[in-house]
Formats: structure tokens, C-alpha cells, sequence
């Protein structure tokens, strides 16, 4: 099928068809990819069930709605530590700390990388019985996030010499742990007689990703996911109520008759860093349906997070497009800026987001320093 790509108006996240043939086709699809990452920070890749079958997505999220809904013990055997893996229950987390009350009207779950097909984490029983799907699963997201940084490399014409098309995917795979995260996530519905404050509470708080990109799976009818497009926002960095918070509907006009919603890939920290911000790390979050307290319906969606191999060194992208914006200070390509790791860039958003978690109180100066917003 033909790689399609349309802007559907202004302020519009672009809709990508990574289904490609040929070579001339991949350029063009990934010159597209490029743009849109660069002025949006988000893409809609389409999803027809050729990345990943549909029937996979619906049977982890059968598998998510089973294991949110088994009982609290069985969740809190498989808590959250600090190597990120695991359950965090309701307000566990704080994205955006700067404007909560409380933390986050979520709960999640933190899957790290399978070793031969095995989790390197407790497992309760649900989870337990489905480990290939889960091990399968995770496969199909990272296979798809390889092909999606091959895009990125073209379209951003790394230098042939220096790896060109494979110069990020070589990077994420093969050789050693990652940060790599499969996340299943719960938004429950709020009950009556909860502490609940339409006017500042929140499902997911400001914040930006990470790592390298980030792909998202979201269900019809479950609506919530805003952005501020990175053109509107402003130098003080206002994530509150009055900045320029735009909804990122689940189906944009022209999906609706897919088989399933397209698949949102986001551009992370890391990557945004490591390009000298030319891709752009867009802050988003999560509110709830306009209707009030008792209102709302539970949402679910998954994330996979990719990250670079840990101990990649975010050495400077060999690309004139990204050579050309090393402006120093914050820039990889700049000067005086110590090379990190890539899992030192991850801890240092870690600390910043799980207060408390992590003993030492650097994560937020540390994340201040790093941030490429
Ligand atoms: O649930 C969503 O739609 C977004 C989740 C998200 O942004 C995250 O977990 O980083
Ligand atoms: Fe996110």
C-alpha cells in the first residue's frame, strides 16, 4: 500500500503509513516522519495490523484490564522498585509536581526487558501464565521501534560512513541491558465520594518522555491524551491550566474504519537531546473526560518506552541537519557538556519523577540539567 501522510489542518498531528516498499518510498516516508517529529514531537503511524497484530494489542489489554482488576495483595507483590519495574499504584506517581495536589489518578505496570523469554521482575499469576505473550509483545514494539529509528536516520541523512540508516537502531539493540519499558496503564473511573477536584486533579500530570521514542496504544472511545504543540509554547515553560493544551483525539479523521486506532510515537528527551532538539521532546498529559465527578469511564492504554543500549554514549548524531544546530551550552554537539550515558540520562529523569522513591534528592537538579525542554 502507498505511504500516505496528511496534515489534517492546523495544529493537526500528521498520520504516517510506515508500510512501506522500495526504496524511493522509504525516503519520502521517512522525510515525512522527520517533519512531523520535528514540528510536533508526535506522528500517528496507521495501524493495519502489519507492525503488530491487532489481535496481540487486544490481548494485552485484556490482559491489562485482568491484572488492574485482581486483588490489591497480588498487585502489591509485584511493587514497584527502583529499577522501574513493577505495579505503582494510584497517585504514585507525580509527573508534573510543580502543579499537582496530588499525585497522578493512575496505576501502572512496569515491565523491564525478558531475558530468553523470561521477566527479570516478580510476576503475579495473570501475568505469570502469559509471559510469552508478554515476552511476544514486547518483541513486536521494540522490532517496530528499530524501524522506526532506521526512518529516522534516513530522514535525518546520517553520514553513510558513520552508519548511516543504522546508526540509532544499532544502537538499541543487541549487547546489554536498556531502559527499555513495556507499561500497561489504568486510569480508573472516579467513584463517587472520592477526594476528587475537577479544577486540578489530574490522570497523568505535564511531562515529557524520557528516552528515545516512545509508542503508544490507545482504545476507541477512551479519549484524554492533550499536548502543547511545541510552536505555542512559551519560554517560562507553563504546563498549567492556561497553557496551550490541544487534544490528541484516539482516531484522526481518515483511521476510523482501521482495524485499530494508529499507534502515537513520541519523541523522548533523549532523543531530542541527542539531536540538538531538532526533534522535539512535546510535553503532554492525560486529564479527564469533561463531565465531572462521577462521570468518565475507566481509560487503559500501553506505552512502550525505547531507550539506547545503557551504556551508549549520546556521542553527536553525524548529521549536517543536526550538526548545524549545535549552538554549545545544552547541545551534545556543543562544547562543555560532559558526554552521559544513556542510563545516566534516564536515572536523572527517574529521580526527578518518583519523589521520594530514590534516596538522595539529586534527580530534580539533575533532571533541570539535562531537560530539553
Ligand atoms: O496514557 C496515555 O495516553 C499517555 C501515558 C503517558 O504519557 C506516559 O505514561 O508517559
Ligand atoms: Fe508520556
Amino acid at each position: 500500500m502507498a505511504a500516505q501522510s496528511e496534515k489534517n489542518g492546523i495544529g493537526q498531528i500528521p498520520i504516517i503509513d510506515i508500510d512501506i516498499s522500495g526504496a524511493a518510498q522509504e525516503s519520502e516516508v521517512a522525510e515525512k516522519l522527520v517533519d512531523a517529529a520535528a514540528r510536533y514531537g508526535f506522528v500517528y503511524v496507521r495501524n493495519q495490523g502489519k507492525d503488530i497484530p491487532i489481535e496481540a494489542i487486544e490481548n494485552m489489554f485484556d490482559l491489562s484490564r485482568t491484572f488492574f482488576s485482581s486483588p490489591a495483595d497480588e498487585k502489591a507483590s509485584c511493587k514497584i522498585t527502583e529499577n522501574n519495574r513493577g505495579w505503582s499504584g494510584m497517585h504514585t506517581e507525580t509527573l508534573d509536581a510543580k502543579n499537582q495536589r496530588v499525585g497522578d489518578f493512575k496505576e501502572a505496570m512496569n515491565f523491564g526487558e525478558f531475558v530468553e523469554g523470561k521477566a527479570q521482575q516478580p510476576l503475579p499469576p495473570c501475568f505469570r501464565a502469559n509471559e510469552s505473550n508478554l515476552n511476544q509483545f514486547q518483541k513486536y514494539c521494540h522490532t517496530m521501534m528499530l524501524k522506526l529509528l532506521k526512518l529516522f536516520a534516513i530522514g535525518l541523512k546520517i553520514d553513510e560512513e558513520a552508519g548511516g540508516s543504522d546508526w540509532f537502531a544499532s544502537r538499541h539493540r543487541g549487547g546489554g541491558p536498556s531502559g527499555c519499558t513495556l507499561r500497561l496503564l489504568h486510569y480508573p473511573q472516579i467513584s463517587s465520594g472520592s477526594d476528587y477536584q475537577p479544577s486540578v486533579d489530574i490522570r497523568a500530570g505535564a511531562h515529557s518522555d524520557y528516552g528515545s521514542i516512545t509508542l503508544l496504544f490507545q482504545r476507541p472511545g477512551q479519549p484524554g491524551l492533550e499536548i502543547i504543540p511545541p510552536e505555542t509554547r512559551t519560554a517560562e515553560k507553563n504546563y498549567g491550566p492556561t497553557a496551550a493544551w490541544t487534544p490528541v483525539p484516539v482516531n484522526p479523521p481518515g483511521t476510523e474504519n482501521d482495524p485499530s486506532p494508529p499507534i502515537l510515537v513520541n519523541i523522548g528527551d533523549l532523543l531530542s537531546h541527542w539531536t540538538n532538539n531538532l526533534l522535539k521532546s512535546t510535553v503532554h498529559r492525560v486529564v479527564f473526560p469533561k463531565g465531572g465527578k462521577d462521570g468518565g469511564e475507566d481509560r487503559y492504554s500501553i506505552a512502550y518506552f525505547g531507550h539506547p543500549i545503557s551504556s551508549t554514549i549520546l556521542e553527536p548524531v553525524p548529521s549536517e541537519m543536526v550538526r548545524v544546530l549545535a549552538l554549545g551550552g545544552e547541545n551534545v554537539n556543543g562544547s562543555g557538556v560532559k558526554a552521559m550515558t544513556a542510563d545516566e540520562h534516564l536515572m536523572s529523569r527517574l529521580k526527578a519523577t518518583y519523589l521520594g522513591m530514590y534516596k538522595d534528592d539529586e534527580g530534580d537538579k539533575e533532571a533541570e540539567k539535562v531537560s530539553t525542554s
